[in-house]
């Protein structure tokens, strides 16, 4: 047995070392879960001698495989390591789709795309079918389209299924974007999870070569995954069955993408021999960080019992600032960050500032620039997504599979050419009439009778992309883009336009140049165009920190997941903004956990902030201090000066005599209780109002929210939890309450 296993503690231990069949570690927030997974890992290479090739672990985030693997190399003292496969579940599919996907009809130098694409291939789709976005919005038909793929329902089985008219417009449009996918030899994210599957089912020795490899599967953070990765999992697993999976339940908070908590309640039915490992003990944060997060997870009903404790000390309490607006609460952030880089030391990369929505991030972004604070954002428009950087990209990926033709259509007329939209509406009939592929059509233009102006375009379009095809073969991904660059002049162009704005556009372009340059220093055995592309595509928001800055880290909750910091700032904890909307219990507490998520990643020390006002769809709205607050025990949480803070806040009191109007009243969805209200016109149409998931106010047991609805009519009864007073069912008709919201 190797030093390294002292490190951990005894349970820990026994997780790691319990190397054979399959093992659940079921236990809260920073109790250690990730660090046995990279110390299983390394325990099964350097003590059980198993070659790193024959390993899989699957993260979260690609920065989470990366740590791992540099963790993993540092308790080896070597570089043993190499081989093993780790990454997140996409980043893996798709090298295995690389060598694979031939086998199921696609061409190995596939394109990933990405939302953005995939949208504009939907809207194609909708378009020939005759569907508006009026009648059908495009968002809608994405989201349709993605759940049942992420479901492991395939366009055929979709459209037999019964739905209702909607449904129905969704099953035709799935079919047709899944045709034109392939025509375009791309993936859409969703692909990479179930092109395997469809991989595995139809090649059987595939498989079996693929479960040969894979003797040992680890998977981090399993609460999250969906079924497609949970099936995939499971075959991958199914002969050597070593499969190690660590989750939380009360971490949760993917279900809106499919991810299915029951896979954590199943594995010991699916494996009835399997061990489960409980690990009680938090490393994390201190004492007080984890009595406000148990205090919150406490009024989730579903949920599996978990005992945490802190092996730290109590430590600080947690602050409540209470800002006018938004912008006075960013202020208060940057000032307290000051102070405590003051008092206490911390780089700036020992804070953290999390919102629930990615609109919140422009008012902090700007504050945090103005009080000269470095800082570094996180999911709002990732570099990856910017317009230069896309335009720049759909050259590479065209140059690598000629059948993209979504890229195709990005370029072909930028910079621009004057081929416009009509000329590409008869190049595309004249790929139909040739039966050849869309860029084939734009090479033989010139015998298409096609005007000469239009002919010449054309040319001078192919000619860049020859070049760089041809450079492609033997030259670097930094040669490659170097020559666009100075054959297409965009940064030139950027650089001549001169404004902010074009000056910060050349920036990124230039920016995407030096990861070139540092993708093929870094990989000189692969540095194929492809390969940079694919890190491009998988590439996801939270991924782009870089280890030596000293920046503070602005993101959305979401992304926080898994990572921890010194200090953490909670902002925007208002009624309908965290909580966000909801109308559903099942909504709630999955609201409820991505607070705990936010509370969990703090070391020592957490801010919650709020505006009793802030600009939503267009006019300053005010609002109420959110239920989570109230939840978490009063002993622990202290105002700015210092002080206990009270059961309710001035707003709510201000609201309570009729004088404010809560944001909650403009909802964004038309509905016959829309449009901004006075609570005094509420409370007429009150018993018309009460719904589940609204927010109302008891004369003697203070605000509270609706959870069930009953009957109607004087006999209507309904059951609200109140923020102090717990749970309780009344008779609409005495009860006096009043709809805050
Ligand atoms: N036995 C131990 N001794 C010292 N430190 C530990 C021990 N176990 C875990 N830690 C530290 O506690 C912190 C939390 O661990 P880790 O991130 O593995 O928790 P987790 O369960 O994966 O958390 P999350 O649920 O948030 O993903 C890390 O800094 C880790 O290094
Ligand atoms: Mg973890």
């Amino acid at each position: 047995m190797t030093d390294f296993l002292r490190d951990l503690n005894d349970v820990q231990r026994s997780a790691v070392t319990a190397t054979e069949g399959p093992v659940m570690v079921l236990a809260g927030a920073g109790s250690g879960k990730t660090r046995v997974i990279t110390y299983r890992i390394a325990h099964l290479i350097r003590n059980n001698g198993v070659t790193p090739y024959n390993i899989l672990a699957l993260t979260f985030t690609n920065k989470a495989a990366g740590e791992m693997r540099h963790r993993i190399d540092k308790l080896l003292q070597s570089g043993s390591a190499s081989g093993l496969w780790i990454g997140t579940f996409h980043s893996v599919f798709a090298r295995l789709l690389r060598s694979y996907i031939h086998l199921i009809g696609y061409d190995r130098n596939f394109s990933i795309f990405d939302s953005d694409d995939s949208k504009s291939l939907i809207r194609q789709s909708m378009n020939e079918l005759g569907i508006t976005n009026d009648s059908l919005p495009v968002n809608a038909v994405q989201s349709i389209i993605s759940k049942a793929k992420n479901s492991f329902i395939l366009p055929s089985e979709f459209q037999s299924r019964p739905g209702d008219y909607n449904q129905q417009k969704a099953a035709k449009v799935y079919e047709l974007y899944t045709r034109k996918l392939r025509e375009n030899n791309a993936l859409d994210f969703d692909d990479l999870l179930i092109k395997p599957l469809e991989l595995f089912r139809a090649h059987e020795a595939v498989l079996g070569e693929l479960q040969e490899t894979f003797r040992y599967i680890l998977i981090d953070e399993y609460q999250d995954t969906n079924r497609a990765q949970y099936l995939a999992a499971k075959m991958l697993g199914a002969k050597h069955r070593n499969i190690f999976v660590v989750g939380d339940d009360a971490q949760s908070i993917y279900s809106w993408r499919g991810a299915d908590i029951s896979n954590i309640l199943n594995f010991q039915d699916d494996y009835q021999d399997s061990l489960t490992f409980k690990l009680v003990e938090n490393y994390r944060s201190t004492g007080t960080i984890l009595q406000a997060a148990n205090s919150v997870i406490r009024n989730n009903h579903r949920q599996i019992k978990k005992e945490l404790i802190s092996n730290r000390s109590a430590g600080e309490p947690v602050t409540l600032i209470e800002a006018y607006n938004e912008r006075q609460e960013g202020e208060k952030v940057a000032e307290h960050i000051r102070s405590m880089r003051q008092k206490d030391g911390h780089d700036y990369s020992g804070f953290a500032v999390f919102y629930r929505t990615n609109a919140q991030s422009r008012v902090l972004e700007d504050v945090m620039r103005q009080n000269r604070i470095p800082y570094r954002i996180f999911g709002s428009v990732s570099f990856y997504k910017r317009k230069e950087i896309k335009d720049a990209v759909a050259y590479l990926r065209f140059i690598v599979n000629e059948r993209d033709n979504e890229s195709l259509l990005r370029i072909i007329n930028f910079p621009p050419r004057k081929i416009g939209d009509v000329s590409i509406a008869k190049l595309k009939e004249y790929a139909v009439l040739q039966d050849s592929s869309l860029y084939d059509a734009i090479r033989n233009a010139a015998e298409g009778g096609f005007q000469q102006r239009l002919v010449n375009a054309l040319e001078s379009f192919s000619s860049v992309i020859e070049k760089l095809k041809e450079l492609s073969e033997y030259g670097s991904v930094y040669d490659v883009l170097s020559e666009l660059y100075s054959l297409t002049a965009i940064p030139a162009q950027l650089q001549a336009e001169n404004t902010a704005e074009s000056l910060a556009r050349y920036d990124n372009l230039q920016e995407l140049l030096s990861m070139a340059r540092d993708f093929s220093d870094h990989n000189p055995d692969s540095s194929s165009l492809g390969d940079f592309l694919e890190n491009i595509s998988l590439a996801s928001d939270y991924d782009e920190t870089r280890e030596s800055d000293n920046y503070v880290s602005l993101m959305t909750v979401h992304a926080s997941k898994g990572l921890e910091f010194p200090v953490v700032f909670i902002t925007g904890m208002e009624e309908r903004l965290f909580p966000l909307n909801t109308y559903e219990q099942d909504e709630l507490e999955e609201e409820r956990r991505l607070f705990y998520v936010a509370m969990t990643r703090a070391q020592e020390k957490i801010f919650l902030s709020w505006a009793r006002s802030r600009y939503q769809y267009g006019q300053p709205q005010q609002c109420l201090r959110s239920m989570f607050v109230t939840e978490i025990d009063a002993s622990i949480v202290r105002t700015e000066s210092g002080e206990l803070i009270s059961g309710r806040s001035s707003s709510e009191r201000a609201s309570s005599s009729g004088t404010a109007t809560s944001r909650g009243f403009q909802s964004k969805a038309p509905s016959p209780q829309s449009g901004i209200q006075t609570p005094r016109q509420e409370s007429k149409s009150a018993s018309k109002g009460f719904r589940a998931g609204a927010m109302v106010h008891h004369a003697l047991f203070g605000p509270g929210m609706i959870l069930e609805v009953h009957g109607s009519g004087s006999g209507q009864k309904v059951k609200i939890r109140f923020r102090t007073a717990g749970d309780k069912t009344l008779m609409v008709q005495y009860a006096n309450l009043r709809i805050v919201s």
